[in-house]
């Protein structure tokens, strides 16, 4: 079978005011379904620049990116879209919910963008499946004025999930919660995992990469298995 993700020898070079910097220099990134993956390195060093290559917002220099063994390296924009939202998830350290809608009504949103419009059964039945994977179904009629934090990026978590995608990328998802919240949304990253999502976890924190499979850091523009963890 082959690997959800293969990236080889990924290169990518950003041109800022500055000298142009390569910041990706030969990444190396094989994903597996239902594997978990977290990225670590300093500020600065490429790793949400690599996230946006893998969720096709932006392409590399040089190296292979395939998807499911499809080569999509150079997929033209309106491919990518399409690719983008059928097979991707994303959780970032905003939550980016629309404030003047439910927690259910944010989370149908990303079924109306994405697959047009499902009938209004199904489509209450998928978002409603989502919160409960989250564990939030009983805050569905809820606005994000009413959810705590954590409970807002499980709605963003929902919204993710809810076209069922094979591959999660959450950029620093628990950024902005306190350590018991952000607990609890790893809790659900890595529950996605348990279905065959692919799940790739850019983060600070040490303690919630090593509660993925594998951990790797991002040096010098290539990755590579981070060393164990000095206990203290
Ligand atoms: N559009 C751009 N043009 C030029 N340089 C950029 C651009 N976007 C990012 N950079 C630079 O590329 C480098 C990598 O940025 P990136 O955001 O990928 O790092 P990061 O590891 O995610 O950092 P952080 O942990 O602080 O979020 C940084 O030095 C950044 O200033």
């Amino acid at each position: 079978m082959s690997p959800l993700i293969q990236l080889t020898g990924i290169t990518k070079t950003l041109k800022g005011q500055e000298e142009p910097r390569q910041i990706l220099a030969g990444v190396d990134l094989t994903v597996h379904p239902g594997d978990s993956v977290a990225i670590l390195g300093r500020s600065g060093s490429g790793k949400s620049t690599l996230l946006s290559l893998l969720g096709l917002f932006d392409r590399a220099d040089g190296g292979q990116y395939l998807l499911n063994g499809n080569d999509i390296t150079s997929l033209p924009e309106r491919k990518a879209a399409v690719l983008r939202s059928a097979e991707f998830g994303f959780v970032f350290q905003r939550f980016f919910l629309l404030k003047h809608l439910t927690a259910a009504q944010n989370v149908a949103m990303a079924l109306v963008n994405g697959q047009g419009w499902l009938p209004a059964r199904k489509r209450k039945a998928k978002v409603m499946a989502a919160l409960e994977k989250v564990g939030i179904a009983h805050l569905a009629k809820n606005k994000p004025t009413r959810l705590s934090g954590g409970e807002q990026q499980r709605v963003a978590i929902a919204r993710a999930l809810v076209r069922e995608p094979k591959v999660l990328l959450a950029d620093e998802p628990t950024g902005a919660l306190d350590t018991e919240t952000a607990e609890l949304v790893i809790d659900v990253l890595l529950s996605a995992t348990y279905t065959g999502c692919g799940l790739i976890l850019v983060t600070h924190d040490r303690q919630h990469a090593d509660r993925m499979a594998r951990v790797m850091r991002l040096t010098d523009g290539r990755l590579s298995r981070a060393n164990e963890r000095v206990l203290t």
